[in-house]
């Protein structure tokens, strides 16, 4: 069983989403945004060093293999850190707008265990924008493009400035990432001018 909330659904005014022309060719791997996220980042030694590819239109593949520091339940992923995988996947989709958002809401069906060592194969694509919101969905396959779904999502991004991240993170992380030439190269790719 599953469902959405009205929060998901487009209005009927949204529109359809439209490719940046300068987003990465498809089949180019978008790298990490901040090499501290738990999601992406190579830093990170128990994160899920999730890799996203673009695909055609607004749409993306990634892959992340489950590890035992990943487990809820004995041998198996926890969810949460599924539904991680799933706000990473749909969250790397902006960089195709190039447009900087943030998860509003997120919605996730768990639809079978994954086990240890599984590699996890995610698809995601944007449905719809409507002012700065902007609306996904994502699904995620056990070992492949053409496994069993285990997970499902939908989600709503919101846009926002860059001023979202210097206003409220931690000081001293924002400094860092704002005198790192290779973050500020990253940034720029969300067309952030910081
Ligand atoms: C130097 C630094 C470099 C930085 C380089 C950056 C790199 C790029 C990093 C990206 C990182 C990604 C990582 C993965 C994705 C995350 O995990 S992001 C982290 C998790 N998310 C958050 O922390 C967001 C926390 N929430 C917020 O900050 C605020 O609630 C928001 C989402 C910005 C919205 O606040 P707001 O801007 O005041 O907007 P607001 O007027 O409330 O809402 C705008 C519209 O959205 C709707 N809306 C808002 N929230 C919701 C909701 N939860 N449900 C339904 N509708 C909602 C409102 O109803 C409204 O609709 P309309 O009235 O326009 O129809």
């Amino acid at each position: 069983m599953s469902g959405t909330s009205a929060a998901l659904t487009p209005p009927a005014d949204a529109l359809a989403p439209v490719r940046h022309p300068d987003a990465p060719a498809p089949g180019e791997l978008l790298g990490a945004h901040y090499e501290q996220c738990f999601g992406c980042g190579g830093e990170q030694p128990h994160g899920l060093h999730l890799q996203a590819r673009a695909g055609e239109g607004v749409a993306l593949t990634a892959e992340f293999t489950v590890r035992a520091a990943h487990q809820g339940a004995p041998g198996l992923a926890h969810g949460g850190l599924l539904t991680t995988a799933l706000d990473e996947t749909l969250g790397s989709l902006n960089w195709l707008l190039r447009t900087i958002a943030v998860t509003g809401r997120l919605e996730t069906d768990f639809v079978r265990p994954v086990p240890v060592d599984t590699v996890l194969h995610l698809e995601a694509e944007v449905t719809a924008v409507a002012g700065r919101k902007i609306y996904s969905r994502a699904t995620g396959r056990i070992g492949g493009p053409d496994g069993p779904v285990a997970v499902r999502a939908q989600a709503l991004f919101i846009e926002v400035k860059v001023d979202h991240f210097i206003d409220n993170g931690r000081p001293e992380e924002i400094q860092a990432a704002m005198s790192d030439p290779d973050q500020v190269r990253r940034a720029r790719a969300f067309e952030v001018n910081p």
